[in-house]
């Protein structure tokens, strides 16, 4: 295609929100003009099934729930019943976030909560840390950090870090299940921490979680210092704009009526049922193109916009946790997918642009270019060029030199990086994943995956119960083989050896005989101090 041709392809497929100012240029990808026309049917079906998701449809028919996040920027379009509880909760989250901010609520030793440790995962924690990064001021009312593994070194480093401010720290615990393990272990050792300063925990912690989970109920979550709902319909990769995300981000002084507000318009300009006039249609359309049947390409997420470094990680969740299933909705193997990667430009440039303009085809670029560069006026690097012009450059070099060499792009180009667009990306891509699904006839509102390795990590911590317990006991050091054997697992010698291994590595209390990288020559005691102390409760599986 000549440049002319191009540059007249460009004006015929460029999308642009007026009310958004967010412009989508889909002329990088290289689909055949009639590809949209032959698409059409599916996307019929698609508008279809999105119009019942939003009338309350069961659209998770596995978990036998509503999907309902479009709901929680315009309640109107709620049923009836379902309503009141988003007002409520949103009032409450404003109310609650304005006398922290005076300091009406306080901590008891404190004029004022300084800090917050956010503890959850996967949705729990994607959203808030990527909105925290886009959006947060240089002097927010309070400072954020987020526990989001079951590390213990990541634990100390911020429990540690805090020391001092712990007494003005406030903890929000953000659970869907109320049931997941590394939620459940941040929440445990940040408790322990308080406990270890005197300080009476529940008076400095925040639950979001479903009424009565296992967390609600266990915790007694009524006693602490606040309590949000989470609500059945909102799946954790689409939370952000529920008590989970909103929360925090409130806290943070963000604007979240204006994310909301973003959100909001986005949806009603992906309700369009025309393809070339739904940015999410386009976008979904072009993904069908690149990432479906013999064309199984990635997804390279480059925003030229340091405070959007986050996204990727964001929509690597939302995406692959929706899109990578195993069936299709009729229960032929499909092993859909698409695979998620990449951090910011220009900085990736110098990293790994170098395969993807000369290495092997795999991928397409989703390229965000943000308008404007800074808030006030920029010196002259050169003459007549500023750092953004830079900036802007690198972005426009890096489009055209992948062009040159046939590789694809999507460039998606908004005015500033402010609530309204954060909200407005955000609610882009969840329609996008879901006209995606319906086009390759797959659930994304469930993660039958996720599981498998949940029960496997929860078979290898009863594996290296048996193993404490049989040591406990043993009236002399045992060879790997014969602690297997003994454990009624005479196959499983490696997973006892990496048991043993990381036990030994850590004091609790392992006696080994020989050398750690020569299994096989290997005899483990316990010290007598460690026998007595082990414990016999059943393990509850990792959820
Ligand atoms: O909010 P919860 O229930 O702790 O779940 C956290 C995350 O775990 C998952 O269920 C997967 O393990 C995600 O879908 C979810 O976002």
């Amino acid at each position: 295609m000549n440049n002319q041709e191009l540059w007249q392809r460009y004006q015929d497929l460029l999308y642009f929100n007026d009310d958004l100012g967010l412009y989508l240029d889909v002329s990088r990808m290289h689909f055949k003009d009639d590809f949209l026309d032959s698409l059409q049917p599916k996307f019929v079906h698609a508008f279809h099934a999105m119009d019942a998701l939003e009338k309350g449809a069961i659209a998770n028919p596995d978990e036998n729930r509503q999907v309902g996040h479009y709901w929680l920027r315009d309640p109107e379009l709620a049923p009836k019943a379902l309503q009141p509880e988003i007002i409520d909760t949103l009032a409450h989250i404003e109310n609650f976030v304005k006398q922290v901010h005076s300091g009406e609520i306080r901590p008891p030793h404190a004029p004022k909560f300084t800090d917050i440790i956010s503890i959850g995962i996967g949705g729990s924690a994607l959203g808030p840390k990527f909105v925290d990064k886009a959006l947060t001021s240089e002097a927010p009312p309070l400072n954020i950090q987020f526990i989001d593994n079951t590390d213990p070194d990541g634990m100390d480093h911020i429990l540690n870090g805090l020391k001092d401010r712990l007494a003005s720290t406030m903890i929000i615990v953000i659970s869907k299940s109320g049931g997941t393990s590394e939620t459940r272990n941040g929440l445990l050792e940040t408790k322990h921490a308080y406990q270890q300063q005197g300080l009476d925990f529940p008076r400095y912690a925040v639950a979001i979680t479903l009424a009565g989970s296992q967390m609600d109920v266990l915790e007694n979550c009524d006693n602490w210092l606040a309590k949000f709902a989470m609500l059945d319909w909102v799946g954790g990769r689409t939370s952000e704009m529920s008590s989970v995300g909103l929360l925090s981000a409130a806290l943070l002084g963000i604007d979240i009526r204006a994310m909301l507000a973003g959100a909001k318009a986005m949806d009603s300009a992906t309700r369009v049922p025309d393809i070339k006039n739904n940015p999410a249609a386009l976008l979904s359309l072009c993904w069908y193109h690149a990432c479906h049947g013999d064309n199984q390409k990635n997804m390279v997420l480059l925003p030229y916009k340091d405070s959007l470094v986050l996204f990727s990680r964001y929509l690597q969740q939302l995406i692959m946790e929706s899109l990578g299933k195993e069936k299709d909705l009729d229960g032929n193997i499909v092993h859909e997918g698409i695979t998620v990667y990449g951090n910011k430009g220009s900085t990736d440039q110098h990293a790994y642009v170098q395969q993807l303009r000369e290495g092997v085809d795999d991928f397409f670029v989703t390229f965000i270019e943000v308008l404007e560069d800074r808030t006030g006026p920029s010196i002259e690097i050169e003459p007549d060029i500023t750092t953004g012009d830079f900036l802007s450059g690198a972005l426009q070099g890096t489009r055209q030199a992948l062009y040159d060499k046939q590789r694809e792009s999507i460039t998606i180009s908004v005015p500033r990086v402010d609530a309204r667009c954060i909200g407005a990306l955000i609610a882009l891509y969840e329609r996008a994943v879901g006209f995606y699904a319906s086009l390759v006839n797959i659930n994304a509102y469930h993660q039958p995956g996720v599981e498998a390795g949940k029960k496997a990590a929860t078979d290898f911590l009863v594996l290296q119960r048996h193993i404490l317990t049989v040591l406990k006991t043993a009236q002399h050091p045992l060879t790997l083989a014969a602690l297997a054997a003994q454990i009624g697992a005479p196959d499983q010698i490696e997973t006892v050896y990496k048991v043993i291994r990381h036990l030994a590595m850590n004091p609790r209390g392992l006696v080994l005989h020989g050398k750690l990288h020569k299994p096989s020559d290997l005899t483990v005691s316990l010290t007598a101090h460690a026998a007595r102390n082990i414990t016999a409760a059943p393990l509850a599986e990792m959820a």
